[in-house]
């Protein structure tokens, strides 16, 4: 369970992040969300121990982050990010055990066996990992980060616009399967997303954001039948339709 205690944020006289307060239960997906500027990110980095909170505290199974564990939490945690965020030199079977290499964590023999295991996990056929990033396709680059953010087999997995720039099929694709891997692997899983859609399909529960502040959080059913302010309802019907007729 990740906990989130009274965490607050501010840039100047900017607030990123209102006193916040979340608890993310083991196993569960929580799908962040809002409009641009709401502070997700903010929010994500600052568990991420990325970037420090001005107050508050951030729980990982009862364990307070600070400085002297963030880096022993970090490798208890998969990252993915918007662009896959993989390093361009390497090619992507290296950027997938590079970080089990310089711990030294495993044996040749068995970190070829993982990345053969996550390969197939999420469905990136192994010829591709001798490319470098540049020389595969966004979607391939987002199997790849979601292999290197698996490998050492985390306990929680932080998602920033994992799927943001791929284009609506590739995107649906890797939606059902982030789903079906999330549900195996029964990790706790925290994401950021534009999209409700995406939000309600991955997330057990959506947490919406405005403004430096969690507006709502419950499933996206709740949001829809009991909005808990004009807002939540707005953004929900924000979202356009592609048969709507253009009224502007
Ligand atoms: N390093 C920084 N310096 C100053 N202001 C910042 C910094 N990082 C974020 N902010 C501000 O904090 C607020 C929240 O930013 P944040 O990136 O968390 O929003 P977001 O909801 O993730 O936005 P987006 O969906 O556009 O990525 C914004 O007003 C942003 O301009």
């Amino acid at each position: 369970m990740i906990e989130v205690d009274g965490v607050e944020k501010t840039y100047g006289r900017a607030t990123a992040l209102a006193p916040t307060s979340i608890r993310f239960e083991a196993g569960t997906t929580t799908s962040i969300i809002g409009p641009s500027g709401c502070g997700k990110s903010t929010l994500l980095r600052i568990i991420a121990g990325l970037i420090p909170a001005d107050r508050g505290k951030v729980i990982y199974d009862g364990e307070v982050l600070s400085t002297d564990n963030v880096n022993g939490l970090r490798l208890r945690t998969g990252f993915v990010l918007q662009d896959g965020g993989l390093f361009p030199h390497l090619t992507a079977q290296r950027n997938v055990t590079l970080v089990a290499e310089v711990i030294g964590r495993g044996t040749d023999a068995s970190r070829r066996e993982r990345v053969k295991e996550l390969a197939a996990l999420v469905r990136l056929p192994e010829a591709r990992l001798v490319n470098h990033p540049r020389d595969l396709s966004g979607g391939e680059r987002q199997r790849v980060s979601m292999m290197r953010a698996l490998f050492l087999d985390p306990s929680w997995v932080l998602l920033d616009e994992p799927l943001g720039a791929l284009d609506p099929i590739t995107r649906r694709g890797l939606q059902t399967e982030l789903r079906s891997i999330f549900a195996r692997l029964n990790k706790t899983v925290i994401l950021v997303t534009h999209d409700m859609g995406e939000a309600a399909y991955l997330g057990d529960r959506v947490l919406l954001m405005r403004a430096g502040r969690v507006v709502q959080e419950g499933t996206a059913r709740e949001l829809a039948e009991q909005p808990a302010e004009p807002f939540v309802s707005e953004f929900l019907r924000a979202q356009r339709s592609p048969l709507e007729e253009d009224a502007a």
